[in-house]
């Protein structure tokens, strides 16, 4: 790979404007579309969206658990996807919200960060409720290959708040302390590779209010991407980006999957609704 993935996704974002699209084949979805609820309809449906939105949006984001129902096919579907959209300008995070203990995360990393991997990606969504420090081997694999990584911080569901607004014994939230150990993973990557984006960015939902102010949380200092997922369907708007973001929405990746989804089937219907998405998110974060 030739710029390491913050690098990439700054010009992806540069050039496409700042949203990214999930592709999360709800088997809702696959009926609305006309498909059947197996892996031709997941395939379908899946490189359908790759065709229409591959070079019109910044991202994609296939969210696993849609492919994992099913089963070793439906990852099979998943590798093909992976494989169409490997090298191209729109990046694709892998949406699989991993986190285990450091020796897993081991395994975690050859999965979707090694060269060659079959479900290689340009960044992997990671949870860091084991410890942020257990997420160091997806670290060290992702620092090899010039990928990426988002780490939970405030995620978009209401049941978030408990864990990651809790207190810490230094008085700090804990969302607060997984911000500021990720400005340390991207403060180390920038002095060895400057870019506008570190390659570790993290994910506060659109919908979260108040709380990165309420808890101090200086989003501009992790000098990485912002995943804020929640737009559309779960109900934040451009309004939410520019009042959740402030000072820091330029580093945000606006995320929406089913109210672009829900556009389908066909490649014309999902491009309109993509650039609107995209012209709402590119206003409300200018
Ligand atoms: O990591 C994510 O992408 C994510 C984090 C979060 O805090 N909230 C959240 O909704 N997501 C994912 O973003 C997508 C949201 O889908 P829609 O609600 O249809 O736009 C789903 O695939 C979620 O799993």
């Amino acid at each position: 790979m030739t710029a390491p993935f913050g690098a990439r996704l700054a010009g992806a974002m540069d050039r496409f404007g700042p949203l990214c699209v999930g592709i999360d084949p709800h088997p809702g979805l696959l009926a609305a579309w006309g498909l059947t609820d197996d892996v031709q309809g997941l395939r379908r449906f899946a490189l359908t969206v790759v065709e229409a939105l591959v070079g019109e949006v910044a991202a994609l984001k296939p969210q696993v658990a849609f492919f994992e129902r099913h089963g070793s096919r439906g990852i099979g579907v998943l590798e093909e996807v992976l494989a169409a959209v490997r090298g191209e300008a729109t990046q694709v995070v892998l949406d699989a919200k991993r986190g285990d203990i450091g020796s897993t995360m081991a395994g975690y990393g050859d999965a979707y960060l090694a060269p060659g991997a079959p479900l290689a990606c340009d960044a992997l969504t990671v949870s860091p409720y084991l410890g942020v420090g257990a997420l160091m081997p997806a670290v060290t694999a992702a620092e090899a290959t010039g990928r990426g990584l988002f780490v939970l911080a405030l995620t978009s569901n209401p049941e978030g708040a408990l864990v990651q607004h809790a207190t810490a014994s230094d008085g700090q939230a804990v969302a607060a302390h997984v911000a500021r150990q990720v400005a340390e993973l991207n403060a180390r990557a920038l002095a060895a590779a400057p870019a506008a984006l570190g390659p570790y960015g993290l994910v506060v939902g659109a919908t979260v209010g108040d709380a990165v102010r309420r808890h101090g949380i200086d989003l501009a200092a992790v000098r990485g991407p912002l995943l804020a997922p929640g737009v559309g369907a779960q109900g934040a708007g451009a309004a939410e980006l520019a009042d959740v973001f402030g000072g820091a929405r330029r580093a945000v990746l606006a995320s929406t999957s089913r109210a672009v989804l829900d556009a389908g089937p066909t490649v014309a219907s999902l491009r309109d609704a993509a650039a609107r998405a995209v012209d709402e998110a590119s206003r409300a974060l200018r």
